[in-house]
């Protein structure tokens, strides 16, 4: 078993706090994404399971036992950075089998592990190259492979596709979605891209300034982020957010007033003495339907066109940056045009002044879209 358990996990350097008290089980066999803007903490909590980082306070466990104290070799636990230091001089076979050469294993067992690692990550034809001869890919395949080895009961990911080109990225990422399956070791990952976090993850841990906004499956953080912190980091590009008044609340959900002057419907409940204050009222750029009659307009600053879809940047009185539309990608639009969008109460978002989100009102037969 290789459960890992923080309980008040917390860190210091000197006067300011880069993690707060956090308490988190990662279970057995998961695959747990960690991610949030840069600073926010994601990698001392990872170095502080590593052991490479001492907590201020808390405690670590894995596989039920307590290893705060216990040094990094000690913890069952392998780690690949974003900038992977391979021994130059060595071939892609020594680098691999560096870590079971240190501890004393057999030649004959290392020969084995190490071309059943090479197979997993299509290194079998590279064994015998030195690592300058190799791509960036490459290169990263030899160290996850190296890292593998050992047969950690958790492997720890930091940005470890972070200085790769696109293309290698997206290839990387169905690397280790298959990696995952075939070793069924927990990984702990860290990434301040939400894609890889949405496509990767079994459960995604949003992180802000130090604190745990939000854990939940991707598509569950994705269709209901708790915060405003966690709306700006899931999702590509953001929900749209803009500051409103709330002018109403009835049984349906609270309405609130766009800064253009337009009424909007939602269906977050809010407590009647939040009604004539203000709020963020956010819609993600798929869910702005184009209607000849709909409630909100915009003209259209600029188009990105992607092939199955375009982005239109609109132009929008209050906005926090351009409101983004999703359209068709063979939708006609000239720059400067307005356009037309419903809004449908059911997709719209409402969080208040701290930034939290308001509860939404849904019949108990709606489906969660
Ligand atoms: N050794 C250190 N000494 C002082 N402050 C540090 C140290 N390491 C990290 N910090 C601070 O702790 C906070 C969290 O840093 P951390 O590296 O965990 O963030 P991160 O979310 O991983 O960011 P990034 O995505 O940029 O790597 C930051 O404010 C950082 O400046």
């Amino acid at each position: 078993m290789a459960e890992v358990t923080i309980a008040g996990l917390t860190k210091r350097f000197g006067d300011s706090i880069a993690l707060h008290p956090t308490d988190l089980v990662v279970e057995d066999g998961e695959f747990l994404v960690l991610v949030g803007p840069s600073g926010c903490g994601k990698s001392t909590l990872l170095r502080m399971i590593a052991g490479l980082e001492a907590p201020s306070a808390g405690r670590v466990s894995i596989g039920g036992l307590d290893v705060t104290d216990a040094a990094p070799s000690e913890r069952g636990v392998a780690m690949v950075f974003q900038s992977y230091a391979l021994y130059p001089q060595m071939t892609v076979a020594q680098n691999i089998a560096f870590p079971l050469t240190v501890a004393g294993v057999p030649k004959r067992e290392i020969a084995d592990r190490v071309a059943a690692v090479a197979a997993m990550l299509d290194l079998a034809p590279l064994l015998d190259r030195r690592p300058r001869a190799l791509s960036g890919g490459q290169r990263q395949r030899v160290s996850i492979a190296r890292a593998v080895v050992r047969r950690p009961r958790v492997l720890l990911l930091d940005e470890p596709l972070s200085n790769l080109d696109t293309t290698l990225r997206a290839r990387m990422r169905h690397e280790f979605a298959r990696l995952h399956q075939q070793l069924g070791s927990t990984m702990i990952y860290v990434t301040h891209d939400q894609l890889e976090a949405m496509t990767l993850a079994n459960r995604i841990v949003v992180m802000s300034e130090g604190r745990v906004e939000q854990i939940g499956a991707p598509l569950d953080v994705y269709r209901r982020p708790a915060s405003l912190a966690v709306a700006a980091a899931i999702g590509s590009p953001g929900m749209n957010l803009l500051p409103v008044t709330i002018v109403a609340c009835d049984a349906d959900g609270a309405v609130v007033q766009l800064p253009g002057g337009t009424a909007v419907r939602t269906t977050a409940r809010v407590p009647a003495d939040a009604i004539g204050g203000p709020a963020t009222f956010g819609i993600r750029p798929e869910h702005l339907s184009p209607a000849e009659d709909g409630a909100f307009a915009g003209a259209v600053e600029l188009l990105e066109r992607l092939g199955p879809l375009s982005f239109a940047h609109l132009g929008a009185q209050g906005a926090v940056g351009t409101i983004v539309a999703q359209l068709p990608g063979d939708r006609a639009v000239t720059l400067g045009e307005t356009l037309r969008f419903a809004v449908p109460a059911t997709d719209t978002h409402l969080f208040r002044p701290d930034g939290r989100v308001y509860p939404l009102i849904l019949p108990p037969s709606s489906p969660v879209r």
